[in-house]
């Protein structure tokens, strides 16, 4: 649904994502298209053009190449590039050779869209440490000569590489909602500004307070809460070990030694005390007897002797080896030493491990009270998508549907169901507004395209938008907002009258409005996290928007991400905060290569998403990292890295796991 319209957002944004993007992403495998350079090349020239620094040309072209195929180094082809607005057109005119290699095509036209921008619009650069400077020449759409994506000598064809001692420009001022207006009336309204990385993170978090105060905890048994929250403290419901045992296999003893042994039986036959038996009758002073570990220790025994310490010689008497004299207690688990009953184990708000299973079970109990588990409903929407076999004819794989649920429910959602829905806007009306999750999140559509529904839904259904945007990359489209609870009864609830885009919406969509009546007690409010559609960005959303609006309703504790130094600089975007996925390795961060929007690659085998602040950062520079939700350390608390960087250590040995390339 991405748009096939003229781009309305902001240049220096496009230019420096699609840099970002070029610098990171892998190159593409498959044939070479006719006529072109290996594909570092590529690269190259494309961020030679994002960062203004002259490429390394593999040939020599003569002013006269006129091969009539348009390569990524032509700038004739710049020219004859029809209409240059129409970034989503691009790759259909001008003469791209068409190679059968989508991946490649996407190259050839990035790199020429930069150009064109570069062309076109007084763009940006970004110099060594990756903080904007505005260009002071751009490229001509003029012919050039020498390789266009050098430093040429034509005085407006070439770009001019802003010189190193310049000092930065002030970042471009934004006024919300100022953009370009949009050319197609389908599409919405621009994003306002972008809320920082931090605030959304932490308008998220508190965005759902009142519902998790509203929330009654809910018993379940031990079987059924693992990865939940305990609502209350754990009390011990029993002393810990509950009655005095023997810690060891051997002999209970009473006083000093030697021992008499029981009279009767030879020792070896007899079994003594065994675990699982009720209380025995008392020991004797001098005396001793054979005891498993875990049997309850006789009245009047005063150590335990193990079984290696001492010799039975046969003749009813037990002594103790001269190497192992007996200490007053030893071998002897006293009633109480972990616990006594009522004791605080551990407090509200803990994540229920298998370990707090076992130790509930130990303390007495058969069920827990634990934070009800928000009721999330995943909606996918886009008509590209396949749910099964190769792509084809344009159509994609839907890569969130089999992600977003089980990250949900990793993040302690229960999660109802994961709904794929035509990109039609009454369907996506129909679903959000019908909805009887506790947050409800979409999956593509979050754009201003002519087919992204999410907006206008939200604002048919009389939305509070939270955040609109979030100054992250990737995933800036994404969003948060509340939503009345849908009330079937309650006929105030129906569609915003005065909306016009309510115009058409079914009969039977109920449309739950935000404002409160007055006099009546507010209803919790229902959330809606709208990821964006490129999976990777989605991921984004997930870690930024849907992990605090969930670890609030869940109960849980903040995770502490934690500095890691990254073994690599990063580049950064000017403004935005990046998220970049990274494995440890030798207690640092090492920045993966594949963490374009669009690619999971990266993040299938991460350990988290290193926060890259705007202007990016240098070697050696810690900074946070986020756990991904399955992540060893994700499950402790407080959370942290070590678990994670030596669980990497193992999982990754022998892999191939590219650290990231490209200049930072
Ligand atoms: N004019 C502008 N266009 C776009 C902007 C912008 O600022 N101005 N931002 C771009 C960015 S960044 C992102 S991210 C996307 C977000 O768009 P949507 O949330 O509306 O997502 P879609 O357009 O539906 O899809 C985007 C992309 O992702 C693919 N996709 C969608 N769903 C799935 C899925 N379930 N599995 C795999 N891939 C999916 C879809 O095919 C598109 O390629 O907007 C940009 N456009
Ligand atoms: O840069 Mo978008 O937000 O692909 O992710």
């Amino acid at each position: 649904m991405t748009p096939r319209h003229p781009r309305d957002g902001d240049p220096l944004d496009r230019e420096v994502d699609e840099a970002l993007a070029l610098a990171n992403e892998s190159p593409p495998q498959g044939p070479e298209p006719p006529g072109t350079e290996p594909e570092e090349d590529w690269a190259d020239a494309a961020l030679s053009l994002a960062n203004d620094r002259p490429a390394q040309p593999t040939r020599e072209r003569s002013p006269d190449d006129t091969d009539g195929v348009r390569e990524p180094g032509d700038t004739d082809g710049i020219g004859n590039m029809g209409n240059m607005g129409n970034a989503g057109d691009i790759g259909g005119i001008g003469g791209i050779p068409d190679t059968g290699d989508p991946a490649r095509t996407d190259w050839v036209e990035t790199a020429l869209d930069l150009a064109r921008e570069a062309a076109e619009e007084p763009a940006a650069v970004l110099d060594a440490q990756g903080h904007v400077r505005r260009r002071p020449e751009v490229y001509s759409r003029g012919r050039s000569s020498g390789s266009p994506m050098s430093e040429g000598t034509g005085t407006k064809s070439t770009r001019s590489r802003a010189p190193a001692h310049q000092a930065p420009a002030p970042p471009p001022k934004r006024t919300p909602g100022a953009s370009t207006p949009h050319a197609h009336p389908s599409m919405n309204p621009p994003h306002r500004s972008p809320t920082s990385w931090p605030d959304a993170r932490a308008i998220a978090a508190r965005a759902a307070v009142k519902e998790a105060a509203h929330a009654a905890p809910v018993m379940r048994p031990l079987s059924e809460v693992l990865g939940q929250v305990l609502a209350a403290p754990l009390a011990a419901l029993t002393d810990l070990p509950p009655f005095d045992t023997s810690a060891m296999d051997g002999w209970a003893l009473s006083g000093p030694g030697p021992w008499r042994l029981p009279t009767g039986t030879k020792d070896q036959d007899h079994p003594g005390i065994l675990a699982g038996h009720g209380e025995t009758a008392p020991l004797p002073d001098g005396h001793a007897v054979r005891i498993a570990t875990g049997a309850r220790v006789p009245p009047g025994a005063t150590a335990v002797l193990r079984s290696e310490y001492g010799t039975d010689a046969g003749d009813g008497w037990l002594h103790a080896s001269p190497a192992h004299p007996v200490v007053l207690g030893q071998d002897i688990r006293t009633r109480g030493q972990e616990c006594r009953s009522g004791d605080q184990l551990l407090p509200a708000g803990t994540l229920v491990t298998p370990a707090v299973l076992g130790l509930a079970a130990a303390a007495g109990y058969d069920e827990l009270p634990t934070v009800r588990r928000p009721r999330v409903e995943v909606l996918v929407l886009g008509d590209e998508l396949l749910t099964e076999g190769l792509p084809h004819d344009g159509r994609i794989r839907d890569a969130l549907g089999p992600m977003v649920g089980p990250w949900l429910r990793a993040l302690g959602a229960e999660v109802l169901g994961t709904r794929r829905l035509a990109d039609e806007a009454d369907a996506v009306y129909a679903a959000v507004a019908e909805s009887s999750a506790d947050v409800v999140v979409t999956t593509g559509g979050t754009a201003a395209g002519p087919v992204d529904h999410v907006h206008p839904t939200l604002r048919r259904l009389g939305a509070e938008l939270l955040v609109d945007g979030v100054a992250v990359r990737p995933g800036h489209p994404m969003l948060l907002a509340r939503l009345a609870r849908a009330n079937r009864e309650n006929p105030a609830n129906r569609e915003n009258p005065g909306n016009p885009e309510s115009a058409g919406a079914p009969e039977s969509a109920e449309a739950p409005k935000t404002a409160e009546t007055p006099g009546r007690p507010s209803r919790p409010a229902r959330h809606l996290v709208g990821l964006p559609g490129n999976p990777l960005a989605a991921v984004s959303g997930l870690l930024t928007l849907a992990e605090p609006l969930l670890r609030t309703l869940t109960g849980r504790p903040a995770p502490d991400p934690g500095p890691a130094p990254l073994a690599e600089a990063v580049q950064g975007h000017p403004r935005d905060t990046r998220l970049v996925p990274v494995v440890f390795r030798q207690d640092a961060a090492v920045p993966l290569r594949f963490n374009g929007p669009a690619m999971l690659r990266g993040i299938a085998v991460a350990d988290g998403l290193a926060v890259i602040p705007p202007g990016g950062a240098r070697r050696g520079t810690e900074v946070d990292v986020l756990d991904l939700p399955w992540s060893a350390s994700a499950t402790e608390q407080p959370g942290h890295a070590d678990q994670a960087r030596q669980r990497t250590d193992r999982a990754t040995d022998g892999e191939d796991i590219s650290p990231q390339e490209g200049p930072a």
